[in-house]
């Protein structure tokens, strides 16, 4: 492949690009797109929000205060919203995403790069999120922004990196300035937003879609009142089980270490303005599901995908102990410290994998010490 960095420099950004999802993400994004200049169509599937967004330009209540910018328009209208769009970024939750390629389908304008900026597996089928976009919409270059990216934080202008992975076609790596994902890439750049660019398309998806699993687990032992070396644990042989699922699904063990993988998981498992984090944490201090969050229903990708990762790795054999653990307390009712315990206290293993060895856990029956404060 021609490095974009070296070759010719010369590479157009999309003019008018279609953000179907008012939601955090999808504002924000839209928000990134009209700082750059970005003709910007948001769609919002309830007519009044976009209305609201219409008459005041602003979202208030997924980032309330935030200024919109001038150049974008919201509308409730798909056929509007795509209305010569020369790109889309599909930004609802992961499990409508192939019902949303469904009622965008007659309005899409043929061949425009789509970017999928959900974060999960299809549950049912355990295909990638690109992988649904395909069957549903094909003819279409499919890919994925995709890194650790509060929505707010994006929205204000806070410095932030993230990875636009599409695959490359023969042509694209002849003239890589062209390709779909360079012409994003200078969609979504500028004014703070620095994107970086990637063939790896399922290693990125990968990524995504575990690291809110493994959220979950670091909350869980954070709200039961584990602390920083826990944490740490997780998160480092949570980039372990990603690399493990990437590599087999024909993804890069290399992708999983950049931003879309360990920064997204560093980020998320850092902070209870992650939903994922949020509700492990809840639920690690003994709160039940139904009360969590005060009730409201909140979008916590990490909790269905805890499910659609295990049932794919499970069919594909690839271990992945800290997710087996999150979806066993979540679905399948296993008791959280009991899990995490057995968790800890597997067969002592090698590291990195390629070199195999199992050992018996020297203290197998031996609980954590739950309960213990720092
Ligand atoms: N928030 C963040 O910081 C980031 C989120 N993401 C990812 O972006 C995706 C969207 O999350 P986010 O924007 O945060 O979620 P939000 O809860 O903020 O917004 C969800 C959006 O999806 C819409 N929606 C919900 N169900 C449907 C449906 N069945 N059909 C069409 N639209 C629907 C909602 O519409 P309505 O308002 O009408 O309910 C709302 O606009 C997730 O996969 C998340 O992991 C990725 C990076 C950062
Ligand atoms: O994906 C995110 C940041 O990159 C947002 O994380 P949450 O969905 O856990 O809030």
């Amino acid at each position: 492949m021609k490095d974009i960095a070296s070759g010719d420099r010369q590479s157009s950004p999309f003019g008018t690009v279609a953000v179907l999802g008012a939601g955090s993400w999808g504002t924000a994004l839209a928000r990134v797109l009209s700082r750059n200049g970005r003709a910007v169509r948001l769609w919002a599937r309830r007519p009044a929000l976009a209305q609201e967004i219409a008459a005041t330009g602003r979202n208030s209540q997924y980032l309330p205060g935030i200024e919109l910018g001038e150049t974008l328009h919201a509308t409730a209208s798909l056929a509007e919203a795509l209305d010569g769009a020369e790109a889309v970024l599909m930004v609802t939750p992961s499990a409508t995403l192939r019902e949303m390629c469904r009622a965008a389908a007659p309005h899409m304008p043929p061949g425009i790069p789509i970017a999928l900026c959900a974060k999960g597996i299809e549950l049912g089928s355990g295909l990638l999120l690109s992988e649904v976009a395909a069957q549903e919409l094909p003819g279409h270059p499919i890919g994925a922004i995709s890194g650790p990216t509060f929505a707010r934080e994006t929205a204000l202008g806070h410095p932030t990196a993230a990875t636009v992975a599409f695959p490359f076609t023969y042509a694209d790596r002849l003239a890589p300035q062209s390709s779909a994902a360079a012409r994003m890439a200078m969609s979504v750049g500028g004014h703070g937003f620095r994107p970086y660019v990637s063939d790896d398309l399922v290693g990125v998806e990968v990524g995504g879609a575990v690291k809110n699993v493994i959220a979950i687990a670091c909350g869980m032992m954070s709200g039961a009142g584990f602390a920083e070396n826990t944490r740490a644990a997780l998160i480092a042989r949570g980039v372990d089980e990603m690399k493990a699922l990437a590599e087999a699904l024909g993804g890069q063990r290399e992708t999983v270490t950049g931003l879309s993988g360990a920064g997204d998981l560093t980020l998320t498992c850092s902070s209870t303005t992650s939903r994922n984090m949020a509700l492990g944490t809840q639920l690690g201090e003994g709160i039940a599901r139904a009360d969590c969050f005060g009730g409201r229903p909140v979008v916590v990708e990490g909790e269905v995908n805890a499910r659609s990762v295990i049932d794919l790795a499970r069919q594909i054999e690839v271990p992945m102990p800290i997710c087996e653990t999150v979806n066993a307390v979540l679905h399948e009712g296993a008791d959280l410290e009991r899990s995490f315990s057995a968790l800890w206290t597997r067969p002592i293993e090698a590291e990195p994998r390629a070199l195999t060895l199992s050992l018996d856990h020297p203290a197998p029956t031996v609980p954590l010490p739950f309960g213990v404060s720092s």
